[in-house]
């Protein structure tokens, strides 16, 4: 495993184009239009409804088709792109990569985000010379602070994985994998976000029913999550250690800490995991 974090200057990144806009390419897409990122060209993007395509008419740094309104929308989008991301369902894949196959530019390198879906089934969909990676993302990549696996398929040169990696860097930080490990990108940090959230969630609930107003509690359950996670990443401390500062000997933390571990915290996060990873395994039977 090789992590790598966004560089400060690089060469642009070559022309681009992205199938389908929705939670996780939308994200992509915030970070890459960020100040400083630098794309030759604009980015074509598509999306299925003719509204959501107009949300960015005007704009010099995209160029938008509607599949809805134009069949040939996403051939549109990947001619002249050297890289195409797939930002589409799982189960839509095969029949989005069979549409813009002969429209590839030759040589160009197709990155898929979806989860379950083995790079040789793209790779059996494409002419010889494209190169497919894969890619598990997260989406605080819109804010450009995203965690991506970045893994190749059999098709892929170690160029290719560069600028895959390249470009998940403009959104945060990057670890290229081996394609069996993508799944477990996807169960720590593909979905680790919605686990933040159910936490905040959760917390928010709880901090309510001890008598906070709504308002209250998200201020003070968010203003939490920020900074401890602001701490552990300046200082670079282990957790465990900045849990101990918390706990006092015989304090309130430890009784809570206590109530925590009892009910069996760290074997649910190993349960939920490999829920994720077998969710995945069998997305790729095509469950
Ligand atoms: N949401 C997340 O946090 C993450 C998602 N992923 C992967 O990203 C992919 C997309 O997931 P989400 O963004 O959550 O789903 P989504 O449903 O929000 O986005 C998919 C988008 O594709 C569009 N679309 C569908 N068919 C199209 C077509 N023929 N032409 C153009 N656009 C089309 C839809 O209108 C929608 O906006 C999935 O494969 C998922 O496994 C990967 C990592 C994280
Ligand atoms: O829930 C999903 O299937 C996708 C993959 C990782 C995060 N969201």
């Amino acid at each position: 495993m090789n992590e790598t974090t966004r560089p400060a200057e690089s060469d642009p990144l070559p022309r681009t184009a992205m199938i389908g806009v929705g939670s996780m390419g939308g994200a992509i897409l915030a970070g890459l239009r960020a100040p400083g990122v630098r794309i030759d060209g604009p980015i074509a993007v598509t999306t299925r409804s003719l509204a959501s395509a107009e949300q960015f008419a005007g704009a010099e740094d995209v160029v938008a088709f509607a599949s809805e309104s134009d069949p040939e929308a996403n051939r549109r989008a990947v001619r002249g792109a050297r890289l195409v991301i797939l930002g589409v369902k799982p189960w839509m894949i095969a029949d989005a990569v069979r549409e813009i196959a002969d429209a590839l530019e030759p040589g160009a390198i197709v990155v898929s985000v979806a989860a379950g879906v083995p790079s040789a089934a793209i790779e059996a969909l494409v002419p010889a010379g494209i190169s497919v990676v894969r890619a598990m993302p997260n989406t605080p990549s819109h804010l450009g602070l995203g965690a991506t696996g970045v893994a190749p398929g059999a098709s892929a040169d170690a160029a290719a994985v560069d600028t895959v990696r390249r470009l998940f860097e403009t959104v945060g930080i990057v670890l290229v994998v081996h394609e069996d490990q993508i799944n477990d990108v996807a169960a720590v940090s593909g979905s680790g976000p919605a686990y933040l959230f159910l936490y905040a969630e959760e917390m928010t609930a709880a901090a309510a029913r001890l008598g906070f107003d709504e308002d209250q509690a998200r201020r003070l359950v968010l203003q939490t999550i920020v900074g401890a996670a602001e701490l552990m990443r300046s200082t670079g401390e282990d957790p465990a250690r900045l849990r101990r500062n918390v706990t006092s000997p015989k304090g309130t933390t430890e009784r809570a800490i206590a109530v925590l571990q009892d009910a069996g915290w760290g074997a649910l996060f190993d349960r939920a995991l490999a829920a994720n990873v077998q969710r995945s395994e069998e997305l790729e039977r095509g469950e």
